[in-house]
């Protein structure tokens, strides 16, 4: 379970994050983090990876995150950046496995395993003799989803995981995520701006603007058509599709006459 109270993250002499406090994000369900551009949703995710300086309390599992080395922190909590550093000419199955032993100190053929496994499960075994500079947008962003899940983490952050892929491929890797997250039973964060994926895959929303909590919940119990609009500033509908999930509608930007 993660826990965060009065979170708060200045740039400079600018408070970006307002003390942010939400209620416990549990284990084995997927959070979507949303909002606008500039609301901080960046800030929130590397604010809780250590990669920004932050007050306030992030506990993981009880574990306050910054009485933690930067190791073990960065192995508990799992980052995978809105883009991805430029690649180096490493095949797949190396990459996922210096990942795998950046975290921890583990034999080669125990790495070699470990990371083999983790990309069979996300269906990306053919791209192991693969060089990473040679993959498409869409591949890169699973084979850095297979780095940060081989090193066993108990929370992972995603920063707009779905923003080089293809419609079938954000639902695709969606799934791969939920699924991870409910096998591994850890807790998932991610960033996506696409409201309907996000509401059509994730358990919880977390809706921010300005730097601050808007609304926090399951899909479904928080959002509404005035919370939306109280974010993003449009006039939306919220439909149920035939299989039973949310799909938002715009009409329009409130204020602007159609
Ligand atoms: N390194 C930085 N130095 C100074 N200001 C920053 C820095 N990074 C972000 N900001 C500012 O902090 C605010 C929040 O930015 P952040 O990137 O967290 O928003 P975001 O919600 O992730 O945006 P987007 O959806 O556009 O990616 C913005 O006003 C941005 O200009």
């Amino acid at each position: 379970m993660l826990e965060i109270e009065s979170l708060c993250v200045h740039y400079g002499r600018r408070e970006v994050l307002h003390r942010m406090t939400l209620a416990p994000m549990q284990a084995g369900r997927v959070t979507a983090l949303l909002g606008p551009n500039g609301s901080g949703k960046s800030t929130f995710m590397r604010g809780i990876a250590g990669l920004v300086r932050a007050e306030g309390r992030i506990r993981l599992g009880g574990k306050d995150l910054s009485s933690l080395a930067v190791g073990e922190r960065s192995r508990l909590a799992a980052y995978l950046p809105q883009s991805l550093p430029p690649t180096v000419h490493l095949q797949v199955i190396e990459a996922v496995m210096v990942a795998r032993r950046a975290g921890e100190a583990v034999s080669a053929e125990c790495a070699l395993r470990d990371s083999t496994d983790v990309l069979e499960e996300l269906g990306i075994g053919h791209l192991a003799l693969r060089y990473m500079d040679e993959l498409s947008g869409g591949q890169r962003q699973m084979v850095g989803l297979a780095q940060a899940l081989v090193r066993r983490p108990a929370m992972l952050l995603l920063d707009e995981p779905l923003s080089a892929l293809d419609l079938r491929y954000q639902f695709a890797v969606m799934d791969v995520v939920r699924r991870e997250t409910r096998k591994r039973n850890i807790v998932t964060l991610l960033v996506v701006h696409d409201l309907n994926i996000a509401l059509q895959r994730a358990d919880d929303v977390v809706y921010m603007r300005n730097g601050r909590l808007v609304a926090q919940g399951s899909v479904m119990g928080v959002t509404t058509p005035e919370v939306l609009g109280d974010v993003y500033g449009v006039e939306t509908r919220l439909e149920v599709c035939p299989r039973g999930l949310p799909h938002v509608l715009v009409d329009g930007i409130i204020g602007e006459d159609a």
